[in-house]
């Protein structure tokens, strides 16, 4: 079956909201048409009320890198889906390595966050991934499947493909060091047997699967090309609209 590519550029800590804006002025009339693909950017909180207005009326989407579980409460510093939906915001990143890494994200608080971000119409964007050691001393299928289990537990089947899985190799991302397009396949297919084992083939043939890690214009085809590989989450190559948009072209291809 064919699935849809979706491109999201995930920004990371770059970008003043002066920046961002301009970022996404110069973009927004120019991504591809949202039936040949789905063009997101992923930016840090204090950008998303302006860069949601920009985009307004276009077919850029806007993502959050991030969503607390709880709608409101005393969690300093943290922002709830229900503020997300409010601002019209329509994917979230959940579950970077990067937020594993330094932020204490678990497999816990990605579940927590998908079930919260569907919930309030948020489209998540959950991220698995495994660590240069783990692919090395063989782990690499236990530790996705872990991940993708438990990042979906309690998802309803009726749900599940309104969620995107981004395969991110740890050891890829911004090293310059992508995986080959075959190995991140073979991973890409994995993750969707995984999900058939949750919830059936039908199912796990509709859910959209990125790979990221060092994706640039100039490998994202070979990626696109293979068989369960639907879409890319891009950090350093997304930064430039010449590059976000290059990258936008390469899906289309
Ligand atoms: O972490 C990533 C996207 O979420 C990948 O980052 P790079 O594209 O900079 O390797």
């Amino acid at each position: 079956m064919s699935r849809k590519p979706i491109i999201a550029g995930n920004w990371k800590m770059n970008k003043t909201v002066k920046e961002a804006h301009e970022f996404v002025e110069a973009v927004k009339d120019k991504v591809p048409s949202p039936e040949l693909v789905d063009s997101v950017i992923a930016a840090p909180f204090l950008a998303l009320d302006r860069i949601v207005a920009d985009a307004k009326g276009s077919d850029l989407k806007i993502a959050a890198e991030n969503v607390h579980f709880e709608n409101s409460g005393a969690y300093t510093g943290e922002v709830s889906p229900v503020m997300l939906e409010d601002l019209g915001v329509d994917y979230v990143v959940i579950g970077h390595s990067e937020r594993r890494a330094y932020f204490a994200e678990t497999d816990d608080t990605v579940n927590k966050k998908v079930l919260a971000s569907l919930e309030h119409h948020l489209l998540p964007i959950f991220c698995v991934g495994e660590s240069l050691d783990e692919r090395e001393g063989g782990r690499w299928q236990a530790v996705i499947k872990n991940q993708v289990t438990k990042a979906f537990a309690g998802v309803p089947a009726d749900q599940a493909p309104a969620v995107v899985v981004a395969y991110e190799p740890i050891w890829a991302i911004g090293t310059g060091k992508s995986a080959s397009s075959d190995d991140a396949n073979e991973v890409c297919h994995f993750i969707r047997e995984t999900v058939a084992g949750l919830y059936g083939e039908a199912t796990a043939e509709k859910v959209r699967i990125q790979y990221g890690g060092s994706v640039k214009p100039a490998n994202i085809a070979n990626f696109l090309a293979q068989s369960d590989i639907d879409g890319a989450l891009v950090g350093g190559a997304s930064l430039q609209p010449e590059s976000f948009l290059a990258l936008l072209d390469g899906a289309k291809a």
